[in-house]
């Protein structure tokens, strides 16, 4: 809570006038009860009418004074947590788009989510309390004791009793509640975790006919959370009507003992009626107090859970050497040199020894079975993941040497599960490229096979995409993360297995076209297909982790055994003929 009491720094001034605000307005409620007193003593006893007008308007405009200063300190509390929320959201999202994939499943996606909004909240509404109560609390309770001893010291024994007695039983309850908050935030982020997979998986969910599972697995981490939220709540509401016994049991032995005291001339009306404000004012400060220190624990655990996020260092940054200028006119394309690469945990490398060259002007193509190392490869170019030993290298400078920025730059890269944002065609295409004009859009659309389908759109290019690109098929939408990448103009294009979803003859037709923009960049293409890696200059096979071939398919098809397997399987006997 202190480390992100950081992000308070920018609102000090509403923070001095809200407390500022908070100290005035208790001033005034200790002033209150004195001036009844001096009522009743004063004007009731003795009929004086006049001082009774005089004091009760008097005590009207320190009421409203009152008034309109709490709504001041509370419009300034509200505004200060909801920028100090507002700013470490920003600061959490930031920080977290400068995470590689690692780090992002260090913490997992639901658990980011509920961090940045939940825990961020919880925080936000603690900071908003402590400013109201910071300084009440306090001063009310100060306030209170010398206010009421002033008023009768010896009538003030009977708090010496109430407060111990209140206060011991707050700090016993506390103690109960605590782990009860500690465990919500998990359970929290365990109902995020579900909800979001049968969200985003409802389409296999509804076709393996798993509703009635799933709605299990929902229930059952609701009902795990309800659990503990009404244990948190019994805890509450046993703490309230013990608060209020004690309290009223304290006003009647004031009020019993005040009695006796007047009876014997040692004490007046006015002031008993004060001392029971005060008493009043002194036992809800404590309750304040002690919903300050319930609360405090509280947020801590989802300060806590901030602050690990915040204190993630990514493990992909640029280093100090950065910034060798990358002769893009070289074309020498990209090169791995010895490339080994494991996952955290895994146990053993999902790259190893891998050394291939992929030139500028060239068609390179990677295939082999499914976990043979595909994806991992492509994800080592953009930096996504970093090498463990070897070096992968962009027209000849190791990517740790070149800004993650400027990399970044010169990669079109389609993932090989296709992500549309939700915004037009155009907007999805653009996003390759801000400044790329709507000549160039549509030219990447027609080289990714997507103009034809584009026009046909009710809106053409300005048709809006759904959600997820849900309104679109899943060849149109590779066609459109193909488009895409192809605006952003790179010297180097990364397909992931981007030809899955069209048909034969969209496949060879992109190609095609593909051929002409692979004059001057790079072209790497993963593909499961042997008819998309045919005519590639050069093909890869990956088996395992491992390069086990290199070459022209011709080339291949003579010396890797695993080339063959892959062929035989797809393609009949008279085709390879
Ligand atoms: N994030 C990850 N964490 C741990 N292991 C991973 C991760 N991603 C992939 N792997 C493992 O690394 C190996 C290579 O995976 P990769 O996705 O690169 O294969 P691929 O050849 O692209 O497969 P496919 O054609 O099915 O997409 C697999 O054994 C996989 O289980």
């Amino acid at each position: 809570m202190i480390r992100l009491a950081r992000y308070m720094r920018p609102y000090l001034w509403p923070t001095f006038f809200s407390v500022l605000f908070v100290f005035l307005q208790s001033l005034a409620n200790l002033y209150l009860p004195t001036l009844m007193a001096d009522i009743v003593d004063t004007g009731i006893v003795k009929g004086d009418l006049p001082y009774i007008y005089k004091m009760g308007t008097y005590m009207l405009f320190v009421t409203l004074a009152a008034g309109v200063l709490t709504v001041l300190a509370n419009y300034l509390a509200s505004k200060v947590a909801a920028g100090f929320g507002r700013d470490v959201r920003n600061k959490m999202f930031a920080h977290v788009e400068t995470f590689s994939l690692n780090e992002f499943d260090q913490v997992g996606t639901s658990s980011l989510i509920t961090r940045t909004t939940n825990d961020i909240t919880q925080i936000e509404q603690v900071y908003m309390m402590i400013l109201k109560m910071m300084t009440m609390a306090p001063l009310m309770c100060v306030g209170g004791i010398i206010m009421a001893v002033y008023q009768d010291a010896k009538l003030s024994l009977v708090l010496v009793v109430a407060l111990p007695l209140l206060i011991v039983s707050i700090l016993v309850l506390a103690q109960k509640g605590l782990p009860y908050f500690k465990k919500i935030q998990k359970k929290m982020d365990r109902l995020n975790l579900i909800l979001r997979e049968e969200l985003t998986g409802i389409r296999v969910i509804r076709s393996f006919n798993r509703e009635k599972h799933e709605i299990d697995r929902f229930d059952d981490a609701n009902k795990d959370i309800t659990h503990t939220s009404i244990r948190i709540n019994q805890i509450m509401a046993a703490a309230m009507p013990l608060m209020m016994l004690i309290m009223n049991l304290s006003m009647v032995a004031i009020v019993w003992f005040g009695g006796l005291r007047i009876n014997s001339g040692s004490m007046q009306v006015g002031d008993l009626m004060a001392f029971i404000q005060y008493a009043m004012q002194i036992m809800f400060s404590v309750l304040m107090g002690a919903m300050m220190f319930i609360m405090i624990p509280r947020a801590q655990i989802s300060a806590t859970r901030v602050n690990e996020v915040l204190d993630i260092q990514p493990d992909i940054q640029d280093t100090k050497s950065v910034g060798s200028s990358v002769n893009a006119e070289s074309g020498l394309g990209v090169a791995f040199k010895s490339v080994t690469f494991s996952y955290p945990g895994a146990e053993k490398p999902a790259l190893n020894d891998i050394s291939f060259t992929a030139r500028s002007g060239e068609t390179t193509a990677i295939i082999g079975g499914t976990g043979a190392g595909k994806s991992t490869l492509l994800n080592l170019i953009p930096r996504y993941f970093d090498a463990l030993s070897g070096s992968v290298q962009v027209n000849g400078v190791d990517v740790k040497a070149i800004s993650v920025d400027k990399l970044r730059r010169m990669i079109g890269y389609v993932p090989q599960k296709s992500v549309l944002f939700t915004g037009t065609v155009a907007e999805n295409i653009r996003y390759g490229n801000e400044r790329a004009t709507d000549e160039e859009i549509k030219e990447a659309a027609r080289i990714a096979q997507a103009n034809e389908f584009i026009q046909e759109m009710s809106e053409g290019y300005d048709s809006i995409i759904a959600q997820g690109g849900k309104n679109v098929s899943g060849g149109q939408k590779q066609r459109l993360a193909i488009a895409r990448a192809l605006a952003r103009q790179a010297d180097i294009y990364l397909l992931d297995d981007s030809f899955s979803a069209l048909d034969y003859r969209t496949d060879a037709r992109l190609r095609a076209e593909l051929g002409r923009i692979t004059q001057t960049a790079a072209l790497i293409i993963v593909a499961q297909r042997v008819s998309t890696v045919f005519h590639a200059d050069k093909i890869i096979v990956l088996d395992d982790g491992k390069i086990v071939g290199q070459g022209t398919h011709a080339e291949l098809m003579e010396t890797c055994t695993v080339y063959r397997e892959i062929v035989a399987s797809q393609l009949e006997k008279e085709e390879l003929a």
